[in-house]
């Protein structure tokens, strides 16, 4: 029997995604985050790494793997609101129909605020968007990447990612995980790797994608050759904005998305992680895995 994976392409999975060969029996498509939450709701795909709010809406009936996420601690440079005015006077924000995890940590940080702008779906990109009547536009993965660049950029050799301009050309870029730092302290989790619970994926999947990762962290640098030319931005800056994602869903992630789920889902289902990270039927000692 074929087991499915629905794999969202964006370059901060590449570490995971690049290296990672498939066992036998599992195919795999890949796909924007809201096309890969709907593949794994619908049944058409078993496993995905979804927006963490569809599995927190969908706690009832899915789990997630315990040891796999896309996070970060603070700025995470392709989840961006970009505005023309102070944040408190925004009229009306352009939503990306890529995105449900953003979009609901774009409503929780808006009503942490008091402020309610009209959200509308509209494509395009950001600076387009902004001159035709939209005061904010929310963007995420690639092209969020490339346009925050495009405002901030270029670094010169003396810029320190610690201390990088968030303005430029009259347009300011919020950086939304940076925004639910200053909200909570936690790290914000924008993504699980999630399976219906009476489907989990065969265990040789779960050890070829933990092989992938420690291969994909490992040389980042690699990684980060093979995708600045792509994305048309410097290699320094692909290797910072990959070095900075918090892939093992720990103690830290975790408290992120159940604070995350208690304001954005009140009344959810209790999160459930599993199958717990265990030997692989006849798998290789640990150290003599890649
Ligand atoms: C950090 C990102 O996270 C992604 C954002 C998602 C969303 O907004 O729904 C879903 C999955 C994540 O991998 C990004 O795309 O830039």
């Amino acid at each position: 029997m074929t087991y499915r994976a629905g794999w969202i392409h964006y370059t901060n999975v590449a570490p995971i995604l690049d290296t990672l060969v498939l066992p036998p029996g599992v195919t795999a498509i890949t796909g924007v985050p809201t096309e890969m939450n709907a593949a794994l709701l619908s049944g058409r795909v078993d496993i995905a790494n979804i927006s963490a709010v569809e599995f927190i809406r969908n706690a009832d009936t899915l789990e997630a793997l315990p040891d796999f996420s896309v996070a970060v601690l603070g700025p995470v440079y392709s989840v961006n609101l970009f505005h023309t005015r102070p944040l408190h006077q925004l009229r009306r924000i352009a939503l990306t129909a890529q995105s449900a995890m953003s979009v609901a940590l774009l409503e929780v940080l808006l009503r942490e605020r008091g402020l309610s702008p009209v959200l509308e779906r509209a494509e395009g990109d950001a600076g387009t968007l902004l001159g035709q009547g939209y005061d904010g536009v929310l963007r995420i993965g690639d092209s969020a990447l490339r346009e925050w660049y495009g405002v901030v950029g270029p670094l010169t050799a003396r810029t320190t990612m610690t201390s990088l301009p968030n303005t430029g050309r009259g347009i300011t870029v919020t950086d939304l995980a940076c925004a639910w730092f200053d909200l909570t302290g936690h790290p914000f989790t924008f993504a699980v790797w999630a399976y219906r619970k009476d489907n989990p994926p065969p265990p040789e999947l779960i050890q070829a994608m933990r092989e992938a990762r420690r291969e994909g962290i490992g040389h980042l640098a690699a990684v980060a050759r093979r995708h600045a030319p792509r994305l048309g931005l410097p290699e320094r800056v692909i290797q910072h904005y990959l070095w900075n994602f918090r892939y093992h869903l720990e103690a830290p992630d975790r408290l992120g998305l159940h604070e995350f789920a208690a304001k954005a889902v009140p009344g959810h289902a209790e999160l459930t992680f599993g199958p717990r990270p265990g030997p692989v039927a006849a798998s290789r000692p640990y150290e003599q895995t890649r």
